[in-house]
């Protein structure tokens, strides 16, 4: 790793000498608002973004409307301390390392354009791309491509489909335009072929489909003319046309955990997919033999094979393909990859490396109040280690800049005081920063203690727009963060997994805009959301006690700087005495080579011989052969030693008759096996779910609903669930009897529970025995969640009921629609049908997050889970009610859904007349939708 460029004067300093005039984005040039300028209030009339957020007893949020700025007096108290100030060092003193000169960074900000060279014009007939396309690059920014990315497009069979490629380029380097370009072109001209792009994260499953829908607005495929054409009549002629510009259309779709789609593979071109999803999508399609009909797999943050959890799922999917020698085109990239040509050789790709940086980036090291290049850092190691007692650093080893040390007794940390300094530096200059740090708790410190010294902001629109902020916080369902609101009207904000996915939304979408200028984030940030920053800061490259790997290092610098919304990027690691050394080394470190994750340890090649065997991938011991010869682990392990290992999961998969063996030297996969793959579940996830439901088959605990939540307990999150037994105690004492019976059934024993109470101690997890029984009690304490959420608790209340973090609460919730579906799906394919009905009957409700009776009324158009609790609670308290109903009405309940918008609408008298409008022909069509489902009910029960 190089760090070669370190200049001596920052682009924040550059740009507090320039004047820009650009829109305000996140690491863009927002307007100059220092300590020197205070925030002057004045009086206003009362505006439509004037709430004032008032604390409550018991947690709760009041909103009272009044003006913005009055509000911004009240939030925007005086700082509390000022950021220390910091000055340049001595310049010419800075050394650089042996042999190299300090230098500007020469990475040039300027595209060659197409007229240096026409190969950089997507328009130039190599590429065979339409107009549109062309047209709708271009309207997103790019109008011409690098020199890279057009040598690694033009590399021979990769435009035509022929060859697989396999590349890397720094964060942000362009890596997924050559991609984009690859598989809409396959799309285009194969009209009857579909892509599946693979990315790890919902964020950027989300993300990405909104880029692809907007990339592909008006591209046509090329559907050959109808030649019966001619022949039609008039009237036919134009269903016709209409139907060809439907084929011709590209559809996008998004395929992730907690989606709501009902598209399906079939209704698609393009799959936007998470990996299990992606996985899924293949094993049906071969399953089905419609696997003939994919044209081109994108597989993005390829580094992720070697992923402990995941990374198996991506190695399986790439086997697959191989072993399948259709002709199916597969795109792998990341930014973090070292062994690139030898993941190329496993796939039989093409590869490039490309180092190019777009935006130039300079790195610093922060140590003691002082910043240092990044590329000294092994010089300030060497001189900070020989230091004597009454020598000073700063001495030996002359900083690029000074922070003063600051009188405020929060900031007498360096680490902190340089973390507070650089934040409100940037901010102070318009741009916007991104703070990392190591758990969800420092950020919510580190953003209360950033926000203390933010710079007032003066300019009302700006105000406004973070009132607005507030209050859409606020109107969430777990209410507004205590400390966010305190933090949001400085333009400062944290993002973390313990928060729900709306407020992070709402978080990252306010930073990205400029609302917010300082972002503290954990490093799940830097992987999971493409949010770009003027400034990185890294309080100390930390992950909870674990110092960050390079690959995470980088990802995390990566944010700095970004194409199309920066002009320039910096990094600032900053680093205590006692992590000097290993912060050098990471600084030095190399990407980390991609292993298999099929390895024994990981247990991923069962599950990879499972799903091929149990979808006809393969049945005999030849084909199996081959099937492992097209794994990593095949190349990067000796042969023998991987036979070895693929002969233990197969007899593995047979003791516990997943599979068994047939006379005729094949395997075949039992129904069990089969369930387990359909359900996708991992194998032993399978046996335990199926354990759990064979017992249930025996005794059902019908006269309640525990057992089904238990059920319905996604095991990936109980895993990490950890169990307060004080509560899990009270929980058991609120069961009636038959909860209590149905979470006995299932093994759990309130004298156990007592026990962990009185004894203080941890369940022990070493033996089978005790896995097994953790398992169970986890799930158990978990269930308790689920139920609460299926019983409509708050989110936040759940949070403090069990003191859990409220985005873990809504992960529960997200994922055990997934779960439940495959618990149904595993019943069903194991001939279950009551017991698969049952259960459906019950996932039906957790879909609606609403109780029982609610149920009906969901089914009614417009009418979600939230509608129909606010239409339950104003009289409307059944489908016959709203059946029954005069649509006017329905109106004040339907404005109460959204009551931001009819505060907001009722400020200007038309707009309040349009909104009553509208939602007058929606009453109508609940109406009319009710009374059709309940006239739908009549008719069954006269039948019966
Ligand atoms: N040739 C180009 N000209 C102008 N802008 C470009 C070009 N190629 C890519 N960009 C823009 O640069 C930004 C980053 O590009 P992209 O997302 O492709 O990078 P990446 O290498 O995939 O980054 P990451 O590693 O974060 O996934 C995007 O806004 C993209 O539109």
């Amino acid at each position: 790793m190089s760090f070669k460029s370190h200049r001596f004067e920052t682009s924040i300093d550059v740009a507090r000498r320039q004047q820009y005039h650009v829109a305000q984005l996140a690491g863009h040039k927002r307007p100059l608002t220092t300590e020197e300028q205070p925030l002057q209030l004045r009086t206003e009339k009362r505006g439509h973004t004037g709430l004032r957020l008032k604390q409550q007893p018991h947690d709760e949020l009041h909103i009272e409307e009044s003006t913005p700025l009055e509000s911004a007096r009240a939030s925007a108290h005086p700082n509390r301390f000022t950021a220390s100030r910091i000055h340049p060092g001595p310049d010419s003193a800075v050394s650089a390392p042996e042999g190299e000169q300090p230098q500007k960074n020469t990475a040039s900000t300027s595209v060659p354009g197409s007229s240096q060279n026409p190969l950089f014009s997507l328009a130039n007939s190599k590429y065979g791309l339409p107009a549109t396309l062309i047209h709708n690059f271009a309207t997103l920014g790019v109008t011409s491509i690098y020199a890279w990315q057009a040598s690694c497009l033009l590399a021979r069979g990769l435009l035509s489909g022929e060859r697989h490629l396999v590349y890397t380029a720094p964060t942000g380097g362009g890596k997924s335009m050559v991609a984009d370009v690859l598989l809409l072109k396959r799309i285009i001209e194969n009209p009857t072929r579909k892509a599946i792009l693979v990315l790890p994260y919902v964020a950027l499953v989300q993300e990405k489909l909104k880029w692809m829908r907007r990339i592909v607005e008006g591209v046509e495929k090329n559907v050959p003319p109808d030649e019966d054409d001619q022949e039609e009549s008039k009237g036919s002629m134009f269903m016709r046309r209409r139907h060809q510009k439907l084929q011709k259309q590209i559809r996008v779709t998004g395929f992730f955990g907690g989606s709501r789609t009902t598209t399906t593979w079939a209704d698609t071109d393009i799959a936007i997919c998470t990996i299990e999803k992606a996985n899924s999508l293949l094993n049906t399609a071969i399953e089905e033999c419609s696997i003939g009909e994919l044209g081109v797999v994108v597989l993005d943050e390829l580094h992720m094979l070697d992923d402990e959890h995941r990374g198996y799922l991506l190695e399986l999917m790439v086997t697959k393909l191989l072993l399948l020698q259709q002709d199916i085109q597969i795109v792998g990239m990341s930014a973090t990859l070292s062994n690139t040509e030898m993941l190329a050789q496993w796939m039989n790709a093409r590869f490039f490396i490309s180092t190019y940086r777009p935006v130039p980036i300079d790195e610093y090291l922060v140590y003691e109040n002082a910043i240092y290049p990044a590329a000294t850092s092994r010089q300030l190691f060497q001189t900070a280690s020989k230091l004597t007692a009454s020598a000073s650093l700063q001495d030996s080893l002359a900083p690029h800049r000074n922070i003063e040390p600051s009188e405020y007794k929060e900031l007498t940390n360096a680490a902190t005081n340089a973390m507070v300094a650089l934040a409100v530096e940037t901010a102070s200059a318009g741009y916007g920063a991104l703070v990392f740090c190591g758990s969800r708790n420092a950020c919510q410190v580190h953003a209360a203690t950033i926000a203390e010294a933010m710079p007032h902001v003066e300019d009302k629109e700006e105000l406004d727009q973070r009132l607005d902020l507030l209050a859409e916080l606020t109107s969430l369902a777990c209410g507004l963060d205590p400390v966010l609101q305190h933090t949001i009207i400085k333009g400062t904000g944290f993002h973390h997994a313990g928060m729900t996915t709306e407020e992070r939304e709402l978080i990252a979408a306010a930073y990205d805009s400029g609302v917010l200028k300082v972002l503290i984030a954990t490093c799940s940030l830097a992987a999971g959301v493409n949010l770009p920053a003027r400034r990185v800061i890294i309080n100390g490259a930390r992950m909870g006690r674990e110092l960050v790997g390079p690959a995470m290092f980088r990802q995390m610098c990566g944010r700095a700087g970004r194409k199309g919304k920066d002009d320039a990027g910096e990094t600032y690691l900053i680093c205590i005495k006692a992590d000097l050394e290993a912060v050098c080394d990471l600084l030095d470190a190399d990407m980390p080579a991609i292993e298999s994750s099929l390895v024994p340890e990981k247990r991923g090649l069962k599950r990879a011989l499972l799903e091929a065997i149990a979808t006809g991938l393969v049945s005999g011991c030849e084909a199996i052969k081959e099937y492992v010869q097209c794994t990593l682990l095949y190349r990067t392990l000796d042969k023998k030693l991987v036979y070895n290992i693929m002969k233990s999961a197969l007899q593995e998969l047979a003791d516990e008759e997943l599979l068994i063996f047939e006379e005729d030297e094949a395997y075949k996969a039992t129904l069990l096996g089969q369930a387990v793959v359909a359900s996708a579940f991992a194998p032993e996830d399978g046996l335990f779910v199926h354990e759990e439901l064979k017992r249930a088959l025996q005794a059902f605990v019908m006269d309640g609903d525990m057992q089904v939540f238990y059920m319905f307990t996604p095991l990936q999150v109980a895993t990490s669930t950890n169990i307060d037994w004080q509560i899990f105690r009270n929980q058991l004492d609120l069961l009636d009897e038959s909860g209590l019976r149905a979470l006995q059934f299932v093994g759990v024993q309130p004298g156990f529970v007592n026990t962990m109470v009185q004894s203080g101690a941890s369940l022990k997890e070493t033996t089978p025995e005790q896995i097994q029984k953790a398992r169970i009690y986890r799930r158990a304490y978990t269930a308790f969640q689920l139920r609460d959420l299926s019983n409509e608790v708050p989110l936040s209340t759940i949070a403090r009921r069990y003191r859990i973090p409220r985005g873990t609460v809504q992960t529960l919730a997200q994922q055990c629609h997934g779960f439940a579906a495959g618990i149904v799906k595993f019943c069903q394919r194991m001939n279950w049908g009551m017991m698969a009905a049952v259960l459906d009957h019950m996932r039906d409700r957790l879909e609606a997050g609403a109780r029982a009776d609610l149920l009906e009324m969901a089914q009614v158009a417009f009418v979600k889970s939230w509608t129909a609790r606010l239409l339950r609670d104003n009289g409307f308290r059944n489908l016959h009610a709203l059946a029954e109903a005069e649509p006017k009405d329905l109106v004040p309940v339907l404005m109460m859904v959204n009551p931001r918008k009819t505060q907001r609408n009722q400020l200007y008298p038309t707009e309040t007349e349009r909104y009553a409008a509208k939602l007058l022909t929606k009453a109508e069509t609940i109406v009319a939708s009710a009374n059709k489902i309940w006239d739908r009910e009549m008719q069954v029960q006269i039948e019966e």
